[in-house]
């Protein structure tokens, strides 16, 4: 890598902002997977032991610029003083009087663990006096949140522009894994992409097709490819606008003899709960007034036998809704499939993804976990990450 990171500069006294992504899933005020706490760790036990005053910095979830209670990251700094072993203060604000006069209290050694940054504006709109606000609590900047280094944002971006800017040690392994295995990516190459966030995610497909051989679309995804195929999705997640872009992707990766894989069958519901009324149907053959929320059998056969011949797999975005155990059966397939492939290189990106993993019990039987499901499929595409690219060179 040749930006700096915290190993080559002094932190010893100093005040760090530290940039992480506590982006972790919750349900009812709980944490439901701490993989991206966990992968903080190093870093942060790094500053604390060198003596920094450690000032952590996050995003949870979207709240859109205010305040929303079940988005605090309150449970986060408990669980962290848990893990820790020793007292991480919280503060109600991301920046301001109260904050500074909280870490005019610190100790060198001490953690301080910010409120949600994305209860501001500008945070998403990365504006410039958001960031010198951020700037003006700390002596320097680490980038550790490799999740969010996709976003240029003011706690990701613009206020490097106003400190001394290394990049964590997360930040660092997760180039450098990404990076080795993307070089001279292994083939065939398969990529899997689903998950809900299809106006995010879809893009990156176009780039992808330059890349991989496989290309497999489930989750949420997919129904905006199933439309453009031309078939109805009832009540499935779609995105109307994206229909013609599904097109063009489809076309391209014909062009290109990319095997694009989609869902053959699904399981379809009269409701979005583990309780609802199910059946598998066709592809063509969603009824209208349900709702697709996991592939179907012959699907999971499809895609898994694509997997096993697969020498590189990288995955980001979970098949179906796995939170519900009804319709976690085409997630749990391809988990099992990349850990039964012992000679596949297997990258998971993404939160969700990373937490299916997790849950299934397959974490320890893949490559690599990444901390990212956007920003490893941007980095993937072999785009620039804004987070990584405002960081101080070597
Ligand atoms: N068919 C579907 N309909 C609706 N939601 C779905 C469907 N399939 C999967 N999902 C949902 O997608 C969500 C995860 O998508 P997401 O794009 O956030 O993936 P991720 O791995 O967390 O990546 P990132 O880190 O970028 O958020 C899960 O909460 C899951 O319930
Ligand atoms: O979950 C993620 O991928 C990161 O934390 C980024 O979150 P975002 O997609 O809301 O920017
Ligand atoms: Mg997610």
């Amino acid at each position: 890598m040749n930006k700096k990171s915290i190993k080559d500069v002094d932190v010893k006294g100093k005040r760090v902002f530290c940039r992480v992504d506590f982006n972790v899933p919750m349900s009812e005020g709980k944490i439901t997977d701490e993989t991206r706490i966990q992968a903080a760790l190093p870093t942060i036990k790094y500053l604390v032991e060198g003596g920094a005053k450690v000032i952590l910095a996050s995003h949870l979830g979207r709240p859109k610029g205010e305040v929303v209670e079940e988005l605090r990251l309150t449970p986060v700094a408990e669980r962290l003083s848990e893990i820790l072993g020793k007292n991480v203060a919280k503060a109600d604000e991301a920046y301001g009087e109260n904050v500074q006069s909280k870490i005019s209290e610190m100790a060198d050694g001490d953690v301080l663990v910010l409120e949600n940054v994305r209860f501001y504006a500008g945070e998403t709109k990365n504006d410039p006096e958001l960031a010198k606000e951020f700037a003006a609590l700390a002596d320097l900047y680490v980038n550790d949140a490799f999740g969010a280094a996709h976003r240029a944002h003011a706690s990701t971006e613009g206020v490097a522009k106003h400190l001394p800017s290394v990049a964590g040690l997360l930040m660092e392994k997760e180039l450098e894994v990404l990076g080795k295995a993307l070089l001279t990516p292994e083939r065939p190459f398969t990529a899997i992409i689903g998950g809900a966030k299809v106006k995010d995610k879809i893009g990156v497909i176009d780039n992808l097709l330059d890349k991989v051989d496989n290309l497999i679309i489930g989750g949420g995804l997919a129904y905006t490819f199933v439309k453009a195929q031309g078939h109805e999705v009832g009540k499935s997640l779609l995105e109307e606008d994206k229909i013609d872009l599904a097109k063009q992707f489809m076309k391209k990766a014909e062009e290109k003899g990319v095997n694009f894989l989609m869902p053959v069958d699904v399981v379809v519901a009269d409701d979005f709960s583990n309780d609802a009324n199910t059946k598998e149907v066709d592809i063509e053959s969603i009824p209208s007034d349900w709702e697709a929320l996991d592939i179907g059998p012959k699907t999971r056969e499809l895609f898994q036998a694509t997997i096993k011949d697969s020498k590189l797999v990288i995955w980001n975005g979970p098949m179906g809704v796995f939170e519900l155990d009804t319709f976690a059966n085409g997630t749990k397939a391809v988990a099992e499939a990349l850990a039964d492939a012992a000679d596949t290189y297997s990258v998971i990106g993404g939160g969700d993804s990373a937490a299916a993993v997790e849950k299934f019990g397959y974490a320890d039987k893949m490559s690599h976990i990444s901390t990212g499901g956007g920003a490893s499929l941007e980095f993937m595409e072999g785009k620039e990450l804004p987070g990584v690219t405002a960081l101080n060179d070597k």
